[in-house]
């Protein structure tokens, strides 16, 4: 991949990523072309803390992610957060993003953390998250079940700092990595969800069976 050019701006979309699913390439492209960004970065986190431990481990679901992005320009796997292990804050990967781009003399460029309606609307109970805003601009998909408005407290940071919030015209998409474990726990199909590589992988795995 072409390194950015000075003050161009690089999407990231973290995520458990367990496993990825359509909305995520969707969601990815869609950023890709309304950011007009030289590339947007899909981190799968090391340990979601918010969450129950994750069902696949990080090889599995960083796998899947290098087999799904597989002949899509401009999307491309960063294995920061599994290479630094521990709880996943956003707010440590921007930090540390920026720090490496400055070590290695990189230009600057503009961050911008991708996510759905729902983690907007959970955005303030974030780790540090208005340095988060301070650091990055945020791009939203609307997402079935949740409206992409930020909370109250958010719009007013995001106004402090004079900071857009981008909104991704992406259609609601119906999908879930929750849906699609259940489903395989089920033995009911998934290929409708996620790429056929990644199902192929699943299965090679035994990944998600009950
Ligand atoms: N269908 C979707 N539409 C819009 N955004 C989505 C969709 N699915 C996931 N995202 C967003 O992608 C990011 C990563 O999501 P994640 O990997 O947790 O997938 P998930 O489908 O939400 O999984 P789970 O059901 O296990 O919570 C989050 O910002 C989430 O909001
Ligand atoms: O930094 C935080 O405190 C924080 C809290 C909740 C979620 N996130 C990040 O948001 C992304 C989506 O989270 P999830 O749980 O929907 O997969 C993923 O990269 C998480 O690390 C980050």
């Amino acid at each position: 991949m072409t390194p950015p050019r000075p003050g161009a701006r690089v999407g990231l979309l973290g995520g458990s990523f367990d496993p990825i699913h359509h909305a995520h390439i969707a969601l990815a492209e869609c950023a890709l072309r309304t950011l007009n960004a030289s590339a947007v970065h899909l981190i799968p986190a090391a340990a979601p803390w918010q969450r129950a431990p994750l069902s696949a481990d990080s090889t599995h679901r960083a796998a899947m992610v290098s087999l799904a992005i597989h002949g899509h320009p401009g999307l491309a796997l960063n294995s920061i957060e599994i290479d630094r292990g521990g709880p996943s804050y956003t707010v440590d990967t921007l930090q540390a993003l920026v720090d490496l781009d400055q070590a290695q003399q990189r230009p600057a460029v503009q961050y911008v953390w991708i996510l759905g309606a729902d983690q907007l609307a959970n955005f303030c109970t974030w780790h540090r998250w208005q340095d988060i805003v301070a650091i990055a601009e945020l791009a939203v998909a609307a997402r079935p079940g949740s409206q992409p408005r930020p909370p109250e407290p958010l719009q007013r940071v995001l106004d402090t700092h004079n900071r857009p919030l981008h909104h991704l015209p992406m259609p609601e998409m119906p999908v879930s990595g929750s849906e699609i474990r259940r489903r395989l726990a089920q033995r009911e199909p998934v290929d409708h969800l996620v790429p056929p590589e990644v199902l192929r992988y699943i299965n090679s795995h035994h990944l998600y069976q009950a």
